[in-house]
């Protein structure tokens, strides 16, 4: 008699089998050999814990963390991924692991969209990355080069604040997200190539507006959970349908980035013959970023240009995390301030105290107003416009005593590590008097507190975001009193926030403000009203 085994269809059933009990037990066996961090058990087979991730994984992580710890294994997919929940395990893989936990998983949106990872945020870990990035601390965001652009920060602030002051004397309610997007995204856009998208009274062109839906959409994209990018064999059929639609919007911004860079070069060539005129300083004064990039040799080779598509790349990234970022900070920032009115009345009097009334806040008054310092990094704490901070390992390492392998992801929960009790007593409450002379800083060396990341992949546009985020909201605070639309309790805004390479507020903030200063105060330098 044929043994069943011998029939092939019962020993497929048979392998098969086996292959679904090995990828269930498989954590298991692992965790009798090497202590692996405990996680949720991955019910679905092939998807392992994705599917239960939902909109805002951020918030599930976190009450996940809740139950399994403060370092948690899950299985996304076929791939191994470890959320840290707490400054202690954050300060482990920042900064015992900086190295080996310096690169970046392997996402489809960085290939189809940043011109196959050529740019700096999705670089993985090596020389590309190295260059790159040093070429924008050197070149765009160095002390240096914030000193030589602060006029144009405070014309564009300015603009938004007499834009403002504009829909508020017509009696209407303001979008401040829109506004708040705007503004810098034409700070951006200026400091990369002297372009401003939006004019003066914000009536956007149709130019302006594509502009602007495609930055949201690549940063949307580049921030989705698409399947292809934990289960690699599911690539080719794309099966939640991404790659059209990235390959879409690429194809459009890159005509956007095309142009720019042949508006370069051809003004490089009709102002070379005037160059030999000006003497060298004032020629370096009047290079953009892209001036220097196209002028800059390769980066590996050290020899020829450097490749359009790795200059087009890292301005792609440069608008992308320059400019939501700082945008819903502020955003967030007036939200909670008026959920909270006494914080709203104790910077607005620091502002009147520190500035007065005869004149507008600028960049050089911000180490002045404390408080107003303090209301940053609280919103920072509760809303980090990066609420999950995606690394991979490249080594094996040890985090809290649990094992974690080579090409493991790794998310820092940046949204959980804020919220942490060790950390800060009442850690859901808004009180910004928490961080008033406290040492605490954004800056990467507390890991209570990491808005930006720490070590090698922290944010390199640190000091522009603070700049921008300070500026913004205490020209807006000193030049307005703020108002809800009238019927709406500040208590019933909506906190709901969009999961994507940033977190804004889900619902646009709309409000009716009043001028506070004199009129003379909001007629922004170079605008015709
Ligand atoms: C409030 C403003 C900002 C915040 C909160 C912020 C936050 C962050 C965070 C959390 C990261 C990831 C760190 C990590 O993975 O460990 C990051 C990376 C990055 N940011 Fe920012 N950012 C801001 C503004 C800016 C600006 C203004 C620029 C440039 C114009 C910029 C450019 C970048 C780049 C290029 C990266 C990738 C760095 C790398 O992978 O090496 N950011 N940022």
């Amino acid at each position: 008699m044929r043994s069943q085994f011998q029939n092939p269809s019962y020993l497929l059933v048979a392998v098969a089998a086996l292959m679904m009990v090995h990828y269930l037990m498989e954590p298991w066996f692992r965790q009798r050999r090497l202590r692996i961090a405990p996680g949720p058990f991955p019910i679905w087979p092939v998807l392992g814990s994705l599917p239960s991730i939902g909109k805002l994984p951020h918030r599930t992580f976190y009450h996940l963390s809740k139950k399994y710890g403060d370092v948690m294994e899950l299985k996304l997919g076929s791939t191994r991924a470890v959320v840290i929940s707490s400054p202690d395990f954050a300060k482990e893989i920042l900064k015992t692991h900086d190295q080996v936990c310096a690169s970046r998983p392997d996402v489809v949106a960085a290939h189809v969209m940043l011109y196959g990872k050529k740019d700096i945020a999705f670089a993985p870990y090596g020389n590309h990355w190295r260059h790159m990035r040093k070429l924008c601390e050197l070149e765009l965001l160095s002390a240096k080069r914030l000193r030589s652009t602060k006029n144009l920060r405070s014309e564009e602030v300015s603009f938004m604040v007499k834009d403002v002051y504009k829909l508020c004397k017509e009696g209407k309610g303001v979008n401040m997200q829109s506004r708040l997007y705007e503004t810098s995204m034409n700070v951006v856009t200026r400091m990369l190539f002297k372009r401003r998208y939006f004019d003066n009274t914000r009536q956007s062109t149709a130019e302006a507006e594509e502009f602007k839906e495609l930055v949201v959409k690549l940063v949307n994209l580049a921030g989705v959970f698409n399947l292809s990018d934990y289960i690699p064999y599911l690539k080719p059929f794309d099966l939640q349908g991404y790659v059209p639609i990235m390959k879409e919007a690429n194809s459009r911004i890159d005509r956007f980035l095309s142009k720019i860079i042949e508006e370069h070069v051809e003004d490089s060539k009709s102002t070379s013959t005037a160059a030999d005129h000006r003497d060298e300083e004032e020629e370096e004064e009047a290079k953009d970023f892209v001036d220097v990039m196209l002028s800059l040799p390769a980066a590996e080779t050290g020899s020829g240009r450097l490749e359009k598509n790795t200059i087009k790349a890292v301005i792609a990234d440069m608008i992308g995390a320059g400019t939501d970022t700082s945008a819903t900070t502020v955003e967030w920032a007036l939200v909670e301030l008026l959920r909270h009115p006494e914080a709203m009345k104790k910077a607005q009097e620091e502002l009147d105290d520190v500035i007065g009334s005869e004149r507008v806040v600028d960049e050089g008054d911000i180490s002045e107003l404390k408080y107003l310092q303090a209301i940053v990094k609280e919103t920072f704490r509760l809303h980090p416009p990066a609420t999950l901070l995606s690394h991979e390992s490249i080594g094996d390492c040890t985090v809290g005593g649990y094992f974690i392998p080579a090409k493991t992801r790794i998310f820092v929960n940046v949204w959980a590590v804020h919220r942490h009790p060790s950390a800060y007593q009442k850690p859901l409450e808004f009180n910004p008097s928490r961080f008033v002379g406290s040492q605490i800083d954004v800056k990467g060396l507390d890991f209570q507190l990491l808005p930006f990341g720490s070590g090698r992949r922290m944010c390199p546009g640190l000091r522009l975001g603070l700049i921008m985020v300070h500026l913004e909201l205490a020209r807006l605070l000193h030049s307005f009193t703020w108002k809800l639309p009238a019927g709406q309790d500040p208590q019933d805004i909506d906190m709901d926030e969009i999961f994507g390479l940033t977190a804004p507020k889900a619902i646009p903030l709309h409000v009716v403000p009043t001028a506070r200063l004199p009129l003379h105060l909001y007629t922004a330098p170079g605008t015709t009203h």
